[in-house]
């Protein structure tokens, strides 16, 4: 798949009220710290505006040949004082926007792990990666950086515009005109910069999805030689970023130059009128020199104004990426509510553990029905096998079990109540479950051990190690249990780390195990081996077994064959042999029993 056409999230941007709907919520918890930033920047401005007065009076006091060392030292007090203040401000501001982008790096990381797995399958990662590091960037500039520009620059400017007003009618006309034809030109460039930049992140994204699926595959890559290949995807999506990137800093710096281009100009068209004014005598020269100053310090304001609206377009496109993820449908999290499986052994009495009931299911409305009509009821003890050609259904029966997609039709029910009605959290934890490809995390094997079961203490750990057949393992290790296994670890072998998985769902003290191919890459002691650990733990738990091996079923007090999302029959390998063609092929294939 070539990641620039990779599917991302819904890609409809915010409209402009959204964005500034969502902009006023990142920054209500921190309101009160904005408005001391904005109070110090509006401090520090007036003693800026103050300057130019102060400067009149000062010619006008040398022209009476009045002294001068008052006022001066008056000036150097106001520009010592409206510094400390702005920067003190400055400073207050930078840490609110730091704060604004780590809440939203804490919410999005924290609702990315709570993701509908059909939502997460919909999304390469790297791009959910990049809108939580590189887009939430952004939104440092936009948050504090955009308002309080805005709100000192406009209030700045119309200061400066009304001292300028004050001082001469004329002159202000000449500089508003300029002002407002150069104003313009800038208001055309902004919506350019918002495009730029959202195809900027779009491609930073799309470098992500690249890396991230040659990393995830890396064997694979080199195996087939296909680095360059590779690197030159990666390198096109760089160059995608680049090219936006600079579209972006180009019309950021057309608009960058605007204010100096308006004050210029203006200055050249007050010189041009003032002097006149000046030379028939309408306007005294102190007059002249405080309007020039009033319109240098104008650059000031009007650069806040141009750089808060550059930095809200940018901030927006970031703004609408986050917003995507946002919309995403997380699965519910209210432990309160359905209630937990109660945790009475499985040798009581009590409602049937698992029952299928005509259960229909498709992965995406797009998709064929991978399970039609599906019915089976699990004992409470003992074990289940689910047998059947590949792509029968078996491993998403136990994914509909564990809630991690909903049934289209029918009921799936655990303890005889629907898997709905159910808490979430208080199903999955008394479910001990066993993928197909038995991922490690990155951390130590302890660490990997107790994932599922935080509250394990040494001699849990001790015993899931032995009858998982890892003690070996552990010894071998030069770190013993502390060893860093996963990325960058000691690497684990596709049979140790299948044990080490299924120590992690022992160690859960699960009413419901469910192994899903997890002993396919043991040699075969160990498999012998782990077979009876698990017979044993099917006498007080729910087994629940996806198996292709059927040398690994046979045991089975009750195994279930499945072909193309239908239940075949169900019964003990003896009945099965017996009674189901499938079967009887598969077994006379696998076991070399004789057919019928
Ligand atoms: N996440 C998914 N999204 C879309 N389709 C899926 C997904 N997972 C599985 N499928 C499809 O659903 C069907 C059943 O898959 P499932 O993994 O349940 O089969 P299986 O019997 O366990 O196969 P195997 O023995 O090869 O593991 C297959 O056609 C598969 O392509």
């Amino acid at each position: 798949m070539n990641p620039a056409s990779a599917p991302t999230t819904e890609e409809t941007p915010l409209s402009a009220r959204e964005t500034i709907k969502a902009l006023h919520a990142y920054l209500r918890p921190h309101r009160w710290a904005v408005a001391l930033g904005l109070l110090c920047a509006l401090v520090g401005a007036a003693g800026g505006l103050l300057q130019p007065l102060a400067t009149k009076t000062l010619v006008d006091r040398l022209a009476s040949g009045e002294t001068l060392t008052g006022i001066l030292i008056a000036l150097t007090v106001l520009v010592l004082l409206g510094t400390a203040v702005e920067a003190f401000g400055a400073y207050v501001l930078e840490r609110t926007a730091e704060s604004v982008v780590m809440a939203a790096r804490r919410t999005l990381a924290g609702r990315l792990l709570r993701l509908r797995l059909a939502e997460w399958e919909r999304i390469p990662p790297g791009d959910l990666m990049s809108r939580v590091t590189s887009d939430t960037t952004l939104l440092r500039a936009v948050s504090t950086q955009t308002v309080v520009s805005a709100a000192t620059g406009a209030v700045a400017f119309v200061a400066a515009i009304v001292m300028m007003g004050c001082l001469d009618a004329v002159l202000l006309g000449v500089t508003l005109g300029v002002v407002v034809l150069v104003g313009g030109a800038v208001a055309l460039v902004m919506p350019r910069i918002a495009r730029a930049t959202e195809r900027a992140q779009e491609a930073v994204g799309e470098i992500s999805i690249a890396l991230e699926r040659v990393l995830g595959a890396f064997r694979k890559v080199k195996a087939s030689g296909a680095e360059e290949r590779e690197t030159a995807r990666v390198e096109a999506a760089a160059r995608r970023a680049w090219r936006h990137g600079v579209k972006s800093a180009k019309w950021e710096a057309v608009a960058g130059s605007a204010d100096e281009l308006a004050v210029q100009l203006a200055f050249l068209a007050v010189l041009g009128v003032g002097g006149a004014r000046v030379a028939s005598g309408e306007i005294p020269v102190s007059t002249l020199i405080a309007f020039l100053l009033y319109l240098f310090y104008l650059i000031d304001p009007v650069s806040k104004l141009v750089d808060a609206v550059s930095h809200y377009q940018e901030g927006a496109a970031a703004i609408s990426r986050i917003a995507q993820v946002e919309r995403l449908s997380t699965e519910p999290t209210d432990r309160r509510t359905g209630g937990c499986l109660p945790r009475q052994a499985a040798t009581e009495p009590g409602p049937v553990p698992v029952r299928f009931e005509d259960v229909s299911f498709r992965y995406r409305p797009d998709l064929p029905y991978t399970h039609q009509r599906v019915s089976f009821e699990v004992p409470r003890t003992g074990m289940t096998a689910f047998v059947g050609p590949s792509g029968a259904g078996k491993s998403t029966v136990f994914a509909l079990i564990e809630r991690f997609y909903e049934a289209t039709g029918g009921r799936v029910l655990v303890d005889g109540k629907d898997v709905r009605d159910w808490s979430l959290a208080g199903l999955r934890s008394a479910i001990g479950y066993v993928e197909q490809d038995a991922p490690v995390l990155a951390g130590t094997l302890r660490e990997n051990l107790v994932f599922a079961a935080p509250g394990a203490t040494d001699d849990d750990i001790r015993d899931v190690l032995t009858r998982a057949r890892l003690d070996p393992l552990v010894e071998r290790l030069p770190h013993g249990l502390d060893t860093p296994v996963g990325h960058r670890g000691s690497k684990l072998s596709g049979g140790e780390r299948q044990r080490v998985a299924i120590a992690r769902a022992l160690l859960r003290r699960p009413r419901l195990l469910l192994l899903d191919e997890a002993t396919s890459q043991l040699d075969a002691v160990n498999e012998l081996a782990l077979r009876d650990v698990i017979t044993e733990v099917a006498r007080e738990t729910t087994v629940l077994v996806v198996a292709h091996r059927l040398s690994t079923v046979t045991g089975a007090d009750r195994i279930v064959v499945m072909d193309s999302g239908r239940v075949r029959a169900v019964g003990s390998h003896e009945e099965l042999v017996a009674q189901d063609r499938l079967y009887a092929r598969l077994a006379a294939t696998q076991l070399l029993t004789p057919t019928r």
